[in-house]
């Protein structure tokens, strides 16, 4: 079984969520990119956005991705950007195996409903408008999160049902 994974999809998906589980679960380290980032640069995401700029996120999403990857063996929960900028869909997929996690998007939004002030794309937006930006986001990722090996579209999961659908891939 692959024991590098990389577990990547929309915001709300459930990467945070599940990754922890499914690291001890699998005896991993765990590693979420957005939580390096946050413990590295000593504020949160939206603080990052407003005062670095989001380019600048990009670029640490980027480096902390590549140094994570040294690691032998290692669960990886990305932010929900990470695949779709620089080369970090193809480097993912040389490196181990990537999991979409792919929700209906109502599940997303219900989810990102009680989490916006966390995530700086969609803290200002009225709870109609987040549906419509969900699906038009989701649309313009899918040619990123499309190019993984394993995609996980059930919208009630399981860490067993997950397990196996990983040790499989
Ligand atoms: N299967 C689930 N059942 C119940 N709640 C869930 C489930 N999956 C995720 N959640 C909750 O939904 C919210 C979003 O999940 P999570 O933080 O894991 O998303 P994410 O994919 O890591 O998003 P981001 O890209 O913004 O980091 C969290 O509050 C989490 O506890
Ligand atoms: O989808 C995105 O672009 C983001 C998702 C989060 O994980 C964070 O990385 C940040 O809020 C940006
Ligand atoms: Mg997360």
């Amino acid at each position: 079984m692959g024991r590098r994974i990389f577990l990547l999809g929309f915001m709300g998906a459930g990467k945070t969520y599940w990754g922890k589980q499914l690291a001890e679960h699998l005896g991993l380290p765990f590693y979420d990119i957005d939580e390096v980032i946050v413990e590295e640069e000593g504020m949160p995401v939206s603080d990052i956005f407003a005062e670095k700029g989001e380019d600048y996120f990009r670029m640490r999403e980027t480096e902390v991705l590549k140094d994570v990857s040294e690691q032998p063996e290692f669960l990886v929960s990305c932010g929900g950007g990470t695949p779709c900028f620089s080369d970090n869909m193809d480097w993912m997929n040389n490196q181990g195996i990537t999991v979409w996690i792919n929700p209906s998007i109502e599940t997303m939004v219900e989810r990102l409903q009680r989490k916006k002030y966390k995530r700086p794309l969609i803290q200002d937006l009225t709870d109609d408008d987040l549906s419509a930006f969900v699906e038009k986001k989701l649309n313009e990722r899918i040619q990123f999160y499309q190019l993984s090996q394993k995609i996980i579209t059930a919208d009630e999961l399981s860490l067993d049902y997950l397990i196996n659908e990983i040790t499989n891939a």
